[in-house]
């Protein structure tokens, strides 16, 4: 794998008054990998994510894209320099269409004429099989394609770095199936992914890597398998004493 280093975390942390969520949390992301991200709930693991996309500020570390520093760089700002992300509860604007939703995204990440957006836009709905559904409204999506579509939206911001927040709950096994051959399609096209998630056996099928997080702090790092074997990560993600 190319190890060239696309984003890179040093002792990120985050505190909300007197609760610590994060603490000096370190690791790097390299390009073309699919590093996913484990931990119990309240973690800290969305919280990292709005370290990067900037939907938060972090009380201390530093984060940078390639060799450029994100602090104090603004969400819209982190989008066009290539960050794109969903979000744990979808925010499509539901009285638009699937196809409309994808247009502003794409004029968000900026950088295309319209014409060419809509070429782009027509290209995501494809590889995200929602081109039966372009005229649908948002709101009228079966939850699947609601998933569908939130993973279109942080494509047709036009990503080199795309943050999944949890997008396989609540789906039937064909269904993950699906949208696990739908990221590695995604990584296949030279998108580094960064994908937190609860369905192991769907993350599993995907990552490179992973990083496991527990009341705030990195505590495992490596080979997937490798990984949920270790005796901490059992006891505290899997309820597994060791
Ligand atoms: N805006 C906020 N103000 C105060 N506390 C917050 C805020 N956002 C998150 N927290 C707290 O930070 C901790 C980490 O939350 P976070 O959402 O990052 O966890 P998570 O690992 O993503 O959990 P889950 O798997 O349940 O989504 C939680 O205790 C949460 O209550």
């Amino acid at each position: 794998m190319d190890r060239e280093i696309l984003l890179k975390a040093r002792g990120v942390s985050k505190s909300f008054g007197a609760v610590r969520v994060l603490h000096e949390v370190s690791f790097d992301v390299h390009r073309g990998e699919v590093l996913g991200i484990l931990g119990p709930n309240g973690a800290g693991k969305t919280t990292l994510f709005n370290m990067i996309s900037g939907d938060m500020r972090a009380s201390g570390g530093e984060i940078q894209l390639g060799d450029t520093a994100l602090r104090g760089e603004p969400p819209f700002r982190r989008c066009k320099m290539g960050i794109g992300r969903t979000y744990q509860i979808p925010r499509p604007y539901s009285g638009m269409t699937t196809f409309e939703n994808l247009l502003v995204a794409a004029a968000f990440g900026g950088g295309r004429s319209e014409k060419k957006s809509y070429a782009f836009c027509a290209q995501v709905l494809r590889d995200c099989e929602l081109s039966d559904k372009a005229n649908v409204s948002a709101g009228a999506l079966t939850l699947i394609d609601r998933k569908r579509l939130e993973l279109a939206r942080a494509l047709a911001s036009d990503p080199k770095l795309l943050l999944l927040d949890e997008i396989a709950g609540g789906l039937t096994d064909d269904e993950s199936k699906a949208l696990v051959a739908l990221v590695r399609r995604i990584r296949d096209r030279g998108i580094t992914i960064v994908w937190i998630e609860h369905v192991l056996h769907a993350l599993m099928a995907v990552a490179d890597r992973l990083l496991v997080l527990n009341f705030g702090e990195k505590i495992a790092e490596g080979v997937p398998t490798e990984v949920i074997a270790l005796p901490e990560v059992q006891r505290v993600y899997m309820g597994i004493e060791a």
